[in-house]
């Protein structure tokens, strides 16, 4: 069966009413399963990762392969309240697809539809992702050998959907497209007490306050303007109640640079800005650093030179696009397997990540006709 655009649009607020978080995407997995199990199977093969449960790989036989190539898509949804006026509003209280990875889903379905039908010359593999948004779900699936044992990719896509360029340009660069990040999580221990006694106590909210405006500076002060570093703290714990000074405060944030030693100097820095800190209050702060899979997004300069210069003569939209600050575990994967990430406009009110995030839905055709082009051209193209 050929999936028509309603239905590709009725599979994407779908998706939307059950948005789950990281390594919880139970009914999200389940709905993939049931949407792949409707396609024809002549050439398809599912296949589970019984140690990261709700992955999907799908493997389409090529007719006659010289390689497989890789496609992903993420699928978990973020702790963010959605404020979207909707018939199909989120149903999960407090979660919703603000980065758009029900788009994402979508795209990979319509465009695998496309070659349950049409047999591709090449072995493709789509790779259903969970937890890209945080535990670093590429790269279980990489360290579990999903990539490198019956299906080895030899190259892979993926792609993100972008809120400031319209609707369904192609956004792409060759080198660095996204940042690396490392969480960061931070415990102060003060001393707790009477807020009339200030002096008996170690406030640990003062402290934080002054930790986060002191980091910053480390950005404004500390790094050469013309390369980039951000450190955003989203996230910040103290308190139980006004009249009782705060023992202890925990703030969680993110680390960003385009290269792994910018990143690196900046989670020196903090350390050091830290130990600052420590004497100047007279209190104990731990900082705990993970990475993950949160590598630069680094696009291979052949894959994507072709990529680019197929954008640019097909009858997509495409744009040069700037470096970003956002992460993408994806980073770890093109680390380990050439290939290319891109952007895919989907013109949103919104940012990504906020509760009011809103795509463009025509972009999900776009996306789809705009890659299996490529990937026609890819396979069957005289030049490649
Ligand atoms: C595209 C996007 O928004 N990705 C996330 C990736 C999260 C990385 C990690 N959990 C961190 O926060 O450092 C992003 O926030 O950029």
């Amino acid at each position: 069966m050929t999936l028509t655009s309603d239905d590709l649009i009725q599979i994407r607020r779908n998706f939307h009413q059950i948005p789950e978080l990281a390594l919880h995407e139970v009914q999200t997995h389940a709905y993939i399963k049931e949407i792949v199990s409707s396609f024809s199977q002549e050439f398809l093969e599912l296949k589970e990762i019984p140690e990261l449960p709700t992955a999907l790989l799908v493997h389409v036989k090529g007719s006659d392969p010289s390689r497989t190539i890789g496609y992903r898509a993420d699928i978990d949804a973020l702790p963010v309240t959605e404020n979207n006026d909707l018939s199909y509003v989120s149903k999960n209280s407090g979660v919703m697809h603000a980065c758009g990875h029900d788009i994402h889903m979508t795209v990979a379905l319509g465009i695998l539809n496309y070659y349950s039908i049409h047999q591709p010359k090449d072995n493709l593999v789509f790779f259903f992702q969970p937890a890209e948004e945080s535990e670093s779900g590429g790269r279980k699936a990489y360290d579990l050998g999903a990539f490198t044992g019956i299906y080895h990719i030899d190259e892979f896509y993926g792609l993100h959907d972008n809120a400031d360029l319209p609707t369904g340009v192609i956004g792409c660069r060759i080198g660095t497209l996204f940042a690396g990040t490392t969480e960061v999580n931070v415990i102060i221990h003060g001393k707790s007490g009477h807020a009339a006694y200030p002096h008996e106590a170690n406030d640990a909210i003062v402290i934080a306050a002054n930790f986060i405006s002191q980091i910053q500076t480390i950005i404004s002060r500390n790094i050469d303007p013309t390369k980039c570093g951000v450190i955003t703290f989203g996230k910040l714990e103290a308190g139980s109640i006004r009249n009782v000074i705060s023992g202890t405060a925990r703030v969680e944030g993110t680390i960003r640079g385009l290269t792994q030693d910018m990143i690196e100097f900046i989670r020196q820095r903090i350390i050091e800005v830290t130990k600052g800190l420590e004497i100047s209050f007279n209190a104990k702060i731990d900082v705990e650093y993970n990475q993950g899979g949160y590598f630069p997004v680094e696009n291979n300069t052949e894959l994507t030179t072709r990529f680019i210069n197929y954008m640019k003569k097909s009858d997509a939209k495409y744009k040069d696009v700037a470096p970003a600050m956002t992460g993408e575990d994806f980073g770890y994967l093109l680390n380990k397997i050439p290939g290319t990430m891109f952007w895919l406009g989907v013109d949103s009110p919104g940012s990504l990540h906020s509760s009011d995030f809103l795509p463009h839905e025509k972009a999900i055709d776009d996306g789809i006709k705009a890659f299996t082009g490529f990937l026609n051209y890819r396979m069957n193209s005289e030049e490649n």
